[in-house]
C-alpha cells in the first residue's frame, strides 16, 4: 500500500471533493426567510444592496428636545446664561415627522424622526427642567396644546445627537456580498434594510454511511458483542457543523447491500462518506464493495486515521471512506474534509498555534501523530494516550497536537503545533 503524508492526502481529497462543492454552489439558490433561524451560517448566493438608506430618515439619538441650533445660540448670545424656548409638539418613535415651529423646542424621543426645521437634539438631562413637562403629540385631542417653556445653558453644534439618514449605509450600497457567510449581525443588517427573503447557496448534501454488524443504532438493544453507533452521530454533527446537509444510513456488512444502497442513493448527493470496513480484516465491507468500482484504498502516514479510501462512484459522486475507530473517523474528517466544507461555508480555518508541551511525547517515526489534549494552567499542551478508541478523551479535548512525520519524541518544553477545536 502506498503511504501518503497528511498534506498529500488532503490535496487528493480536495481535488476530488472541491468540484462537487462548486457544482452545488452553481445550482439554483434557495430562498430563506429573514426571520428563519436556519438562515444563520448560510452563504449569500448574490450581492444584496440596500433599497433604502440606513437609517432611512434623520432621527434622534437621545430623549430630549429637538431645536434649531442657531436659535439656541442666538438666545444665549443675548441672555448669556439661558436660552428659554416655548415647548412645541412632541415627536415619539414611530410617529411621522412633524415640523418644528420657529422659536420652539420639541420633545423628541430616541428613534423618533427629527422634526422638519430642527437640526440638533439637547438631551433631557441637559435641559431645565430635566424632565418632560408637556408631551402633546400631533394626533392628540385638538383642544390640547403644548404648554410651558424649557431652558438650555449651552448651544449644541448643528447635527448633535442627530442620527443622519444614510449614516450607517447609503442607499444602493452592498449590505452583504455574494459568497459571504450570514452571521447574526449581517442577518440583522439585511432585516434592517427590509429584505424579507435571502437567496443562499444550497448546502452540500452528504450521504453518511456507518457500517459494521457490530454496530447497533440508537434505541436498539445491542446483542452480545455489539456496541452503539458512535461514528454516525459524530460525523453527522461534524459535517453539519461545518455547513453540510447530512443524511445518515447504517448498512449491514454485506458488500451487495452497500453497492445497492449507493447505486440507489448516491446520485442525489454531492458526496458520500463512509465509516469502517476498510482495513485489513476479513470482513471489510466497504473495501469489498467499492474496490471493484475503482475506489482507491490506501494508507496515510497518520495515526489515528491511517487507512483511508477515496474515489468517484460509478455515478460520479465522490466518496471518502474513513476508518471505523471513532477517533480515527473524527480526525479523518478533521484533517481532510471539514476544512473544505468550512471554507465552502465561508468559515475561517481552525486556528493553528505553536505551544510548549507539558510532558514528553513519543510518536511512531513513520507517521504524523494527531494527539488529543488540553492546555494546562500555564498554557502548555498536555496530551492524552494515542489509542483511537479513546472517544471520551477526544470529547474532553480542546486541541489536537500534531507530531510531524519523522519525529519520534518531543521533550517537555518542546514546541508542538496545535489545532484549536473551538467550535
Ligand atoms: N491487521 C491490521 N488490523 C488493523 C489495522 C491494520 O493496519 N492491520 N489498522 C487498524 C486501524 S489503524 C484502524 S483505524 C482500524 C480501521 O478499521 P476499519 O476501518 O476497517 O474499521 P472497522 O474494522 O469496521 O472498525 C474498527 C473499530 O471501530 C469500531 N467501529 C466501527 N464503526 C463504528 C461506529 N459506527 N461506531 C462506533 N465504533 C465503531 C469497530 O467496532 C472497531 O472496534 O483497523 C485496525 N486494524
Ligand atoms: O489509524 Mo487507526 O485510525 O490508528 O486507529
Amino acid at each position: 500500500m502506498a503511504s501518503r503524508t497528511i498534506a498529500e492526502h488532503a490535496e487528493a481529497v480536495r481535488e476530488l471533493v472541491q468540484p462537487a462543492l462548486e457544482r452545488a454552489a452553481a445550482d439554483a439558490p434557495e430562498a430563506i426567510g429573514i426571520a428563519d433561524p436556519g438562515l444563520a451560517g448560510r452563504t449569500a448566493a448574490a450581492p444584496l444592496r440596500s433599497a433604502i438608506p440606513l437609517p432611512p430618515f434623520d432621527n434622534s439619538q437621545m430623549d430630549g428636545y429637538a431645536v434649531r441650533a442657531s436659535e439656541v445660540a442666538a438666545l444665549l448670545a443675548t441672555d448669556g446664561s439661558r436660552a428659554t424656548l416655548p415647548i412645541g409638539l412632541t415627536a415619539a418613535a414611530g410617529d411621522p415627522p412633524l415640523t418644528l415651529a420657529p422659536g420652539t423646542a420639541s420633545p423628541v424621543m430616541t428613534g423618533a424622526p427629527i422634526p422638519h426645521g430642527a437640526d440638533a437634539v439637547i438631551p433631557i438631562e441637559r435641559s431645565d427642567p430635566d424632565r418632560f413637562t408637556s408631551l402633546v403629540r400631533p394626533g392628540d385631542a385638538p383642544s390640547r396644546a403644548p404648554e410651558g417653556t424649557v431652558s438650555f445653558s449651552e448651544a449644541p453644534a448643528p447635527g448633535t445627537f442627530v442620527r443622519a439618514s444614510g449614516s450607517d449605509l447609503a442607499q444602493g450600497e452592498i449590505l452583504v456580498d455574494q459568497g459571504v457567510r450570514l452571521t447574526p449581525a449581517r442577518i440583522g443588517l439585511l432585516a434592517n434594510a427590509g429584505i424579507s427573503e435571502v437567496p443562499v447557496v444550497r448546502l452540500p448534501r452528504v450521504l453518511l454511511l456507518a457500517t459494521g454488524d457490530e454496530v447497533a443504532g440508537a434505541g436498539e438493544t445491542p446483542r452480545p458483542g455489539q456496541i452503539f453507533d458512535a461514528n454516525g452521530p459524530l460525523l453527522a454533527a461534524a459535517l453539519r457543523g461545518a455547513g453540510a446537509e447530512v443524511v445518515s444510513r447504517r448498512v449491514a456488512d454485506q458488500p451487495a447491500a452497500v453497492t445497492a444502497l449507493l447505486r440507489e442513493e448516491a446520485p442525489r448527493f454531492d458526496l458520500v462518506v463512509t465509516s469502517g470496513g476498510i482495513s485489513a480484516g476479513a470482513f471489510e465491507v466497504i473495501r469489498e464493495a467499492l474496490t471493484p468500482a475503482g475506489i482507491d484504498f490506501l494508507a496515510v502516514a497518520m495515526q489515528p486515521g491511517g487507512p483511508q479510501g477515496l474515489g468517484a462512484l460509478p455515478g460520479g459522486t465522490p466518496v471518502l471512506c474513513f476508518p471505523g475507530n471513532p477517533v480515527s473517523s473524527a480526525l479523518s474528517a478533521e484533517a481532510f474534509l471539514l476544512p473544505l466544507l468550512r471554507s465552502f461555508a465561508g468559515r475561517t480555518p481552525r486556528r493553528s498555534e505553536h505551544r510548549e508541551l507539558a510532558d514528553a511525547v513519543d510518536s511512531p517515526a513513520m507517521k504524523h501523530q494527531l494527539r488529543r489534549g488540553n492546555l494546562d494552567t500555564d498554557g502548555r499542551v498536555r496530551v492524552t494516550p494515542p489509542s483511537s478508541h479513546l472517544l471520551a478523551d477526544l470529547a474532553a479535548a480542546e486541541l489536537i497536537a500534531h507530531i510531524p512525520l519523522g519525529v519520534t519524541r518531543l521533550e517537555a518544553g518542546d514546541t508542538v503545533e496545535i489545532w484549536r477545536l473551538d467550535d
